[in-house]
């Protein structure tokens, strides 16, 4: 070979389909043909319209999926079921209601044999990480959204996983909050070197946080368009580039939205997605 080297490969998928089987009916594709690489230490999201297999895409590579078939290796292993090595943050945080903040995110340590002295200081400093030092010993529901979501995230980053994969994780936070954990989210990531792909409808929390982003297409679900995303960290939304980029992908996307809605609602067919436009006076961002 020449001399140059490879870049580490870290996830891959190749001709990756998946047809969930319905009573009755045709089975649903859910993802048709995807093939992706994703390299060690890269933050990937998965943008695309509700429909379009981001979580099936994601739940495969968490091994909670079966692809039917097509092939998902990570370091090169092709992919069993679940492991160590990948955990899932969700939308909700799925905190133990009874158990403290401290013994929430101990819990997975204390299943994987760890000792109580030392998974309650690696909990800790996760906890300090997150910024709820002072909350170790508060219940879930004492905690707010945005504190919740910390938790869920410190709670998988301790067990030292080489990939994060999140699905929407912030959706149900409001916009401040969400923009907090994105400085906090793109710290982390930069401080640890972890894997991510990262689930949302978000266009802006999709520029603002990822190395690519994989745009979806629905009917049969893939892989529409892939967008690097070149600009300097840490981001803010208003970067011309971010800005350029966000108009770039909501044009593609709304070529996709507008074909969904054809063919959903055929001849009452006539909302327009001119709607979806970024408004430079509204902060928020594009949720599709
Ligand atoms: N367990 C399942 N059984 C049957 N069909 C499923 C199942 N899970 C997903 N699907 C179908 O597969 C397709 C892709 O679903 P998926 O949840 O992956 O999409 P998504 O892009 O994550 O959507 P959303 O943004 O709304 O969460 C959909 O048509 C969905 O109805």
């Amino acid at each position: 070979m020449g001399g140059f080297v490879l870049a580490e490969e870290h996830i891959i998928l190749q001709n990756v389909h998946k047809e969930f089987q319905r009573k009755d009916h045709a089975p649903t594709i859910a993802l048709d043909d995807v093939t992706l690489s994703i390299k060690k230490g890269e933050f990937v999201s998965l943008l695309g319209p509700s429909g379009c297999g981001k979580s099936t895409l994601l739940n495969i590579v968490a091994g909670l999926e079966k692809e039917t078939s097509g092939s998902l290796l990570v370091n090169n292993k092709p992919i069993k079921g679940p492991g160590n090595d990948r955990i899932v943050v969700f939308q909700e945080s799925g905190l133990f209601p009874w158990m403290s903040v401290l013994d929430n995110v101990m819990y997975g340590l204390l299943i994987k044999k760890v000792p109580k002295q030392e998974a309650k200081e690696r909990a800790l400093d996760w906890l300090q990480k997150v910024h709820l030092g002072k909350f170790a010993h508060a219940l879930p529901h004492e905690l707010s959204g945005g504190m919740k979501q910390r938790v869920a995230i410190a709670r998988a980053l301790v067990t030292d996983p080489e990939i994060l994969l999140m699905d929407e994780p912030f959706a149900a936070l409001d916009e401040q909050t969400r923009m907090v954990l994105h400085m906090e989210l793109d710290k982390l990531w930069r401080e640890t070197g972890k894997t991510i792909i990262f689930v949302t409808h978000n266009i802006r929390e999709a520029v603002v946080l990822s190395d690519r982003i994989v745009l979806m297409k629905t009917r049969p679900g893939g892989i529409k368009n892939i967008f690097p995303v070149q600009a300097a960290r840490p981001r803010t939304s208003s970067d011309s580039i971010l800005v350029h980029l966000e108009n770039r992908i909501l044009t593609e996307l709304e070529q996709e939205m507008e074909k969904v809605l054809k063919e959903e609602l055929g001849s009452d067919y006539a909302l327009k997605t001119d709607d979806l436009r970024v408004d430079p006076n509204n902060n928020m961002g594009s949720d599709i």
